[in-house]
């Protein structure tokens, strides 16, 4: 038997532990849940991903807090990335069969003139910083100023990634997505390719008061060829998209798509569609760990993030269906506890649960690429994918 609706719920940023290839990236001891755990010295509740075998991926160190499970519910495992990135975007795509081969383009010292002049020729605007900077204190440290000169805040991180930060009272949302969406134009290739263009709206009074908005929107470069979210589209399954999964393959091979204002958003999205007759692959990305937690480098508040997500998380076991298949997993690490404000090269969880898969309880082992989660989607609905990852279906079997 195969699985009428499959469930993928990305908790974006949440690694398990250093990648193989980590020290590459400088992310060698890098361990977001490890780390987590860690520091909340036990009180780390997550009752449900336990079940479901989180810390039966690393029986020798589990997760503090997180004990295994005897047996898990759930089938376990972790995924290493073949990417050349570590955002998102690679993250993703790599998932549907996509892996990101040639490095996108960084700017470790800001973006070239020439970018830059012809988004101020465009805008009518200075553009100012114009270098790798957190955004919640870019806008601490720019933001009265631009609000006394209208100035475009551009900014980057490690990732292949061009923001622009603006006053929403300034800079109308409107004419912000006009800027990022001409911006987009100008790194497409072959001289600069930019992952994702970001518009960074926010509001407040004053640099102590200054917040982001929900009215944050990506603008990713378009796939590169297709993704499995194409083949299941063409052979007329649904694809339901929760989340930043629309921007991140730019409306491709979505049928139906969801924008969150938050992960708890995100988990009414998912419970409102898990009511509908639906046959097809519901895609669900949480970018509250990643955005308000890691690259702040709070494990705090992202520990008490992951244990709002477990509560939500009890509903959906509650109300899956015999032939609903659940997926859960992460596009890359950012561990609160480690050094910088960017994401971490690190293996991600690999969880998989249905009420009636045959041999729940086992392990998966270690994922050679994420694009094993396509594969096996792809295996399920009997569709032909891109063939990139190796399907794990029959251990995961109802
Ligand atoms: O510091 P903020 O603006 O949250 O940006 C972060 O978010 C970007 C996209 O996820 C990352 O590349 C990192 O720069
Ligand atoms: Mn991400
Ligand atoms: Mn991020």
């Amino acid at each position: 038997m195969t699985y009428q609706r499959v469930f993928g719920i990305v908790l974006d940023s949440v690694g398990i532990g250093e990648a193989p290839d980590a020290l590459k990236f400088g992310d060698d001891g890098a361990d977001t849940l490890g780390h987590i755990g860690k520091w909340y010295q036990g009180k780390l509740a997550l009752p449900n991903l336990a079940k479901l075998g989180l810390s039966n991926i690393r029986p020798a160190d589990p997760i503090q807090g997180v004990p295994t499970a005897d047996p898990a519910m759930g089938c376990f495992g972790k995924m290493a990335e073949i990417s050349a990135g570590k955002d998102s975007m690679d993250g993703h795509w790599e998932m549907m069969e996509l892996p990101v081969k040639k490095p996108l383009s960084t700017f470790p010292n800001g973006f070239p003139d020439s970018i830059i002049q012809k988004l101020e020729a465009f805008s009518g605007r200075k553009v100012i910083v114009n270098k790798p900077y957190s955004g919640t204190e870019v806008i601490h440290d720019y933001g009265e100023q631009q609000m006394k000169t209208g100035d475009l805040i551009v900014y980057t991180s490690g990732d292949s990634v061009l923001q622009i930060a603006a006053h929403e009272d300034v800079i109308p949302v409107e004419e912000l997505y006009r800027t990022c969406r001409y911006a987009r134009t100008l790194v497409n290739g072959p001289e600069y390719t930019v992952g994702r263009i970001i518009a960074r709206p926010y509001v407040g009074p004053d640099k102590d008061h200054f917040v982001r908005t929900a009215n944050r929107h990506d603008f990713s470069l378009e796939p590169t060829g297709e993704t499995d979210l194409d083949h299941l589209k063409a052979a007329g399954l649904d694809v339901i998209g929760i989340g930043k999964i629309n921007d991140i393959f730019s409306g491709h091979g979505i049928t139906e798509g969801y924008h969150n204002e938050s992960n708890m958003d995100g988990m009414d999205h998912v419970d409102h569609v898990m009511k509908e007759d639906f046959h097809g692959f519901c895609f669900v990305n949480l970018v509250d760990f990643d955005a308000m937690y890691g690259h702040r480098r709070n494990p705090e508040g992202f520990g008490k993030a992951l244990m709002d997500f477990d509560q939500r998380l009890g509903t959906v076991l509650e109300n899956m269906r015999e032939d609903d298949l659940l997926l859960i997993t992460a596009d890359h690490g950012n561990d609160p506890c480690f050094r910088g404000t960017d994401h971490t090269r690190e293996v991600t969880p690999l969880l998989a649960y249905s009420p009636s898969m045959k041999h729940p309880g086992q392990s998966l082992g270690t994922r050679g690429t994420f694009a094993d989660l396509g594969a096996t989607i792809m295996e399920n609905f009997g569709v032909a994918g891109n063939q990139v990852g190796t399907s794990f279906l029959a251990a995961i079997e109802n």
